[in-house]
């Protein structure tokens, strides 16, 4: 069985995104109205699973999100295992979830469903732990994406 038993975490916004435009924009994104995405435990990004046909379906897809991030200026903290690829949506500066990181979600829920995103019945695309740790590892052990340039 997989209901999810997590209570959802209240989300994070960040300082120059207005909290109730926010709230709204984010509603019909989250599991509990009906879409695919839930808040991260801080409450400063969204995240959520993806599985493809294939690799190469999946590779497809990351491949339709990677320019929108550079036009977005924008980018994921993502991981990828064979058919699989599971995609949060944080910001680093100023810290929480910012329109952008909605803009990116529905952008990401579109080229799904036009990648042939396979959707589970049985909820088992939201256990992808091993991703989810993934992400952690890169979150954490990478990016220094906002450390000011020539400051490394
Ligand atoms: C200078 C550059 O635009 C910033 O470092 C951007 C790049 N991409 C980013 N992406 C994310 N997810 N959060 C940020 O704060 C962020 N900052």
């Amino acid at each position: 069985m997989s209901t999810s038993a997590k209570p959802q975490a209240e989300p994070t916004f960040s300082s120059n995104y207005d909290p109730e435009q926010g709230a709204k924009d984010l509603a019909p994104l989250l599991k509990s109205n009906g879409g695919k995405w839930a808040v991260i435990e801080s409450g400063k990004g969204i995240e959520r699973g993806f599985k493809f046909k294939g690799f190469k379906k999946c590779w497809e897809f990351m491949n339709l999100i990677a320019p929108e991030c550079v036009k977005q200026k924008h980018h994921p903290e993502w991981s990828n295992v064979y058919n699989t690829t599971f995609i949060r949506w944080t910001t680093h500066s100023p810290p929480g979830l910012s329109e952008k990181d909605l803009i990116m979600a529905r952008f990401c829920d579109e080229k799904a469903k036009e990648c042939g995103e396979v959707v589970e019945e049985d909820g088992s695309g939201d256990r992808m732990e091993t991703q989810k740790g993934l992400v952690d590892r890169v979150a954490s052990e990478g990016g220094d994406c906002c450390v000011p340039k020539g400051k490394k």
